[in-house]
């Protein structure tokens, strides 16, 4: 049986790491790490995952400022919206919450944002850095960062000699991570909605990362024995066992069925998840020391 691979328990050593590091800039320099969240419309998946981002700021000692807009407001307004965080010194990192509504293009308010506020890791020079192996000065997207964590929980942080297989290319989560398993050494395939031949692509790999969108899509046989088995999906799915109109959190692996066969797999929910917010915290706790000239910690 694979061992199961503790999103939470990884993570909340993180965040005691940024707390330590936000006490330390608030004693050494007086500041503290300010972050914005902004979320456009009434999606209620997202209004959570903002709500946990601004609760988990405060438990890290930071300024946490969320900015609601309605779902009408206009390309236009949001841009604004931007323009003003960038120019407030008391946030150091930005993000905004997507996907935003259909109207909206998303791809010019995230370049609107500051390099060096972009927490999400999305802007041109973000991935740019990353793309040309410089870890060192940008920032990088959370969910790609906190997976490469619960990685190296596993592996250490040399790849060499492994294969690993990607699935998704999104600049979210995809394209980010396979340059961070190349950072490490990997030796990486990308495989999307188009890749010929998936599961036998995925039967090469000793670590296997899903983020196919689809529902328990990666099945027992498509997984090389002893893998590390990474799950990105997120489908939450009617559960009427636990009572009128509940629901449940299902993966893109077949959890139940890959777990006898993989080495190492991550829970959904408990997975990647819980890595995705505490990687939005140890990013804008980047952003703030760097802002401030203070040696940036290792999380
Ligand atoms: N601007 C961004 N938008 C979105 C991102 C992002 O990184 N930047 N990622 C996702 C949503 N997301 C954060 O925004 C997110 C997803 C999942 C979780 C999480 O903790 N999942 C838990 C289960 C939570 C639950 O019960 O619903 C888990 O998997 O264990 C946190 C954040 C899209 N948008």
């Amino acid at each position: 049986m694979a061992k199961r691979i503790d999103g939470k328990a990884i993570a909340a050593d993180v965040i005691g790491k940024v707390t330590a590091a936000s006490a330390a800039l608030k004693a050494e320099k007086d500041v503290v790490p300010g972050l914005a969240v902004v979320i456009v419309g009434d999606d209620p998946a997202s209004h959570t995952y903002v709500a946990a981002k601004g609760r988990r700021a405060k438990e890290c000692g930071f300024h946490s400022v969320q900015v609601t807009l309605p779902a009408e407001t206009s390309q236009a307004e949001l841009e604004q919206v931007v323009r003003e965080l960038n120019d407030d010194p008391t946030i150091h990192g930005i993000l905004v919450q997507l996907p935003l509504p259909a109207h909206l293009d998303e791809f010019p308010v995230i370049q609107l944002i500051r390099p060096e506020k972009d927490v999400d890791g999305l802007s041109i020079v973000n991935a740019g850095k990353l793309a040309l192996g410089d870890t060192k000065t940008g920032l990088i997207s959370c969910t790609p960062a906190g997976a490469m964590v619960l990685i190296r929980s596993i592996h250490g942080s040399d790849l060499s000699g492994l294969d690993a297989v990607v699935i998704g290319r999104s600049n979210l989560f995809g394209k980010p991570m396979g340059q961070l398993l190349l950072q490490a050494n990997a030796t990486v395939t990308m495989a999307h909605s188009r890749t010929a031949d998936l599961p036998e692509i995925c039967r090469r790999a000793d670590i296997l990362i899903a983020a196919t969108g689809r529902a328990e899509m990666v099945k027992a046989d498509w997984v090389k024995p002893g893998a590390t088995v990474i799950d990105v999906g997120i489908t939450r799915i009617p559960a009427p066992e636990r009572g009128e109109g509940k629901t449940r959190l299902i993966g893109d692996v077949d959890y139940a069925a890959v777990e006898k066969v993989a080495g190492a797999i991550t829970p959904v929910p408990g997975g990647v998840g819980p890595m995705t917010i505490t990687m939005l915290m140890a990013n804008t706790m980047i952003a703030a020391c760097r802002d401030n000239g203070v040696t940036v910690p290792d999380f």
